[in-house]
């Protein structure tokens, strides 16, 4: 007999995989399934718990979670099976009666829910720190942040790791065999192998690998597809160029120089005698600043001369250790944190949008979560702001549709929509092509015009010139030198502010 005959024989019995095949759609499959999906669920839930305690700041928490992680991460599948099987065989009987089967998904589970912990943990730590700022800067709690950007961004990144997990729990099922099923749970592997010593052949065995890769192929191509899909969004057609953008702006009756009627109601900021730190260095000496309503004031300074510092001191981004701010005359330490962001808006150098939502939808989200409107009133506020930066037309867009300084027209449009008192703006056209930022210090001006005070840290000197009230020159963590801009440009008095004049002009 040749060698093929030998191998069809083994293999390719068809009638073998025909008698077996009903019981293996009806059984085999059924139990694969009913365990795999079983055991992911429960292995997700036992992973959110082991990934909220992994990120926790609690110490017996992340030791629990680790020790935990190392186990079941470190056994081989079997063991455990065996062993939560064999070992609570007694204690299965009375709770579940004579089958092994809930005892294998248990099993499963706490395997599973180690590897998904550690995938979850990762998921939520890869997402950028700026999304929490973000949040934090919108008045948003911890929590809120992270349930509503955080977490679903994470979980959305680590998908196609979840499906493998899912993969990985379809394949492990087959060692619930070991415990020895009732005919009734047999899974694929179980009922092929039984067939196959049954007929004398592996043709059995090889319909049930046939249906381990029908199940696990599709599910694989499936979730890379989505995983693009929902990175992305649906791609939008139409890039416009940068030049046609600050039309855009005019459109909206942004024009630039003409002046706008006073539209907000800005609040003043007194900042007195503060020092703030980083661990052991220390950042800001004796910081002490006046800030009117309605003005216009911009930092400036070499880098790590303190500017972003600053501007987070003023809403509790960072905590200072020593000194007061008032805002409206009243300490902001009086107040919580989530209360304080909501009269403070801010916006950062890198947009830090939330790249899973709509333009329209990051503007909501605060809205409904943070000042509870309904889904209309606040959808209706946040076209009327995403007008005003001459961007409605691209309200459904996700920000990776749209270009940086539509990006950063949208993170305004986000920060103005809860009403601030204050505007602080970090470096915002700092990531931008050169010819998007004209745009985006447009709006700033007109803002400025309107009666917003504002706190504007930036290396735009011309900007400074022509639209601060006060421009405030920074050096190794004190204020050197404030004043009016022309009095600053053009008549420094510091050494140091002249050198950096001449640096930067
Ligand atoms: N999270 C942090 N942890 C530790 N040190 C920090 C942190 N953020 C900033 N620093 C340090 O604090 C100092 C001031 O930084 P800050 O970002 O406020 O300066 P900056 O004037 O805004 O600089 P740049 O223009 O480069 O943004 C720098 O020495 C910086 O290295």
């Amino acid at each position: 007999m040749s060698w093929y005959d030998t191998f069809a024989r083994s293999f390719l019995d068809f009638q073998a995989m025909a008698e077996v095949l009903p019981n293996m759609v009806r059984v085999g499959l059924k139990n694969t399934l009913i365990l795999a999906v079983a055991s992911t669920f429960f292995g997700t839930l036992i992973g959110i718990v082991l990934a909220v305690m992994g990120i926790s700041e609690n110490r017996p928490l992340k030791l629990l979670a680790r020790v935990y992680t190392d186990i079941f991460r470190g056994l081989p599948a079997i063991v455990t099976i065996l062993i939560i099987g064999q070992g609570f065989a007694r204690l299965g009987r009375d709770l579940f009666g004579p089958s092994p089967y809930p005892l294998g998904i248990l099993a499963l589970s706490l395997i599973a829910g180690a590897y998904i912990g550690e995938i979850f943990r990762a998921g939520i730590q890869s997402v950028e720190r700026g999304q929490i700022d973000a949040t934090r800067t919108l008045g948003m709690t911890y929590g809120q942040g992270m349930r509503l950007v955080v977490i679903p961004q994470g979980i959305r990144r680590v998908l196609p790791a979840l499906v493998n997990q899912f993969i990985g729990n379809v394949k492990d099922s087959s060692l619930v065999y070991f415990l020895g099923l009732l005919a009734s749970e047999r899974e694929l592997f179980r009922v092929g192998q039984d067939q196959a010593v049954l007929t004398g052949n592996l043709s059995p065995l090889l319909l049930a690998g046939v249906f381990y890769l029908v199940i696990t192929v599709p599910l694989t191509h499936l979730v890379n597809y989505i995983d693009a899909r929902m990175r992305v969004g649906k791609r939008i057609s139409g890039v416009q160029s940068g030049l046609k953008e600050v039309a855009e702006l005019a459109e909206a009756g942004v024009p630039g120089a003409a002046k706008s009627p006073a539209r907000f109601k800005g609040g003043s900021i007194e900042v007195k005698n503060i020092d703030m730190a980083y661990g052991a260095v220390q950042v800001l000496h004796d910081v002490s600043l006046k800030v009117e309503p309605g003005t216009v004031t911009c930092l400036i300074g070499p880098s790590g001369s303190g500017k972003s510092t600053l501007l987070r001191c003023l809403n509790r981004l960072v905590e200072c250790r020593a000194g007061d701010i008032l805002l409206d005359g009243e300490s902001i330490y009086s107040q919580t944190p989530d209360q304080l962001r909501r009269r403070v808006g801010m916006v950062f150098q890198q947009f830090n949008l939330f790249p899973d939502r709509s333009a329209l939808a990051n503007i909501t989200l605060a809205l409904r979560k943070v000042r509870g409107m309904s889904r209309q009133e606040a959808e209706r506020a946040a076209s009327a702001r995403l007008h005003e930066v001459g961007l409605l037309e691209r309200k459904d867009h996700r920000p990776a549709n749209l270009s940086g300084g539509q990006q950063q027209r949208v993170a305004i449009a986000r920060a103005l929509a809860l009403e601030p008192e204050i505007m602080l703006f970090d470096e915002v056209t700092s990531a931008l092509d050169p010819e998007l930022v004209k745009g985006v210090l447009n709006l700033m001006a007109d803002l400025g015009r309107g009666g917003m005070t504002m706190v504007v840290v930036t290396h735009e000197m011309n900007f400074a010139r022509k639209v601060a009230n006060q421009v405030v020159f920074m050096d190794e963590g004190r204020i050197v030198e404030a004043g009016r801009p022309a009095d600053l440009f053009d008549n420094p008095q510091s050494p140091r502010l002249r050198r950096f004049l001449s640096e930067v002009l």
